[in-house]
């Protein structure tokens, strides 16, 4: 089944809402609007420019989709600091993600808490980007696929077929995060495809054939072509190298197939 490739930039923490304004502007000019028939581009930035975001894309009916970076699992009430999907909806937003590994670290997130922020997601018509991914150590003992299928498990625990449907995979191996140092485009296929089989094992066929399962760690514009190509590859989580305007449009339309004219 053909999957339209998912080529998304986290900001993490980079970028005010001026900043954001300029950036969104500048990619919707670079990058011209036939790419988008190919592949699906959207920006994460920091809840506090998604206001600013929302507007621009709107007023200039951009095909550009955005979404946060992180939801609470609650809907609302007294979570100080926390921010709702149901308020992420109310943004326009189509994607959040969810369980990023710097989340699961810095945060101490644990896969019951991944679930029930996909389950948040759902509930209020937000795509989950649900990321997963061995550290280091994982990956040296040879354990990666079971480490990244057990967390697969756990974040989509008591999920139905169709709910399983509505979410896009993001295999982000820890050390790639940020390193410069990129999975190889045969690790990257052996995990998604792992991940794939996977779902097909629960969910079954048409499940696993039309999930998008992305590949995040140090995606760059020398790599992501390669990365797209792989059979289990539909995208990119792309950090770092989202946050020039110029190199992400680059970066996405040779996910789409060519660089820019
Ligand atoms: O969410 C994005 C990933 O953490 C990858 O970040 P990176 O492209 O800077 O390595």
């Amino acid at each position: 089944m053909a999957r339209k490739p998912l080529i998304a930039g986290n900001w993490k923490m980079n970028l005010n809402h001026l900043e954001a304004i300029g950036v969104t502007q500048k990619l919707a000019f670079a990058l011209p609007g036939k790419y988008f028939d190919v592949v699906d581009v959207a920006v994460l930035p920091p809840f506090t420019d998604l206001r600013s975001v929302q507007t621009l894309v709107d007023a200039d009916s951009m095909p550009i989709t955005y979404g946060g970076q992180d939801l609470s699992p609650e809907d609302s009430g007294a979570f100080t600091g926390d921010v709702s999907g149901a308020m992420l909806a109310k943004l326009g937003c189509t994607w959040v993600v969810v369980g990023h590994s710097e989340r699961r670290t810095i945060h101490g997130e644990d896969d019951e808490l991944v679930n029930r922020k996909v389950r948040a997601a759902l509930r209020h018509g937000i795509t989950p980007i649900l990321c997963l991914g061995e550290g280091e150590d994982v990956r040296d003992a040879g354990e990666h696929v079971g480490h990244c299928t057990a967390q697969l498990d756990a974040a989509l625990k008591g999920l139905s077929a169709d709910e399983v449907a509505k979410v896009v995979v993001a295999y982000e191996p820890v050390w790639a995060i940020g390193t410069g140092k990129s999975a190889g485009v045969a690790d990257a296929q052996e995990v998604c495809h792992a991940l794939r089989e996977r779902v097909r094992e629960v969910h079954g066929g048409p499940v696993a054939d039309g999930l998008r399962i992305l590949y995040g760690g140090s995606v760059k514009s020398n790599n992501v072509g390669d990365l797209v190509k792989s059979d289990d590859v539909d995208g990119a989580l792309v950090g770092g190298a989202s946050l020039d305007p110029e190199g992400f449009a680059e970066l996405c339309a040779l996910a789409a197939g060519g660089p820019l004219p």
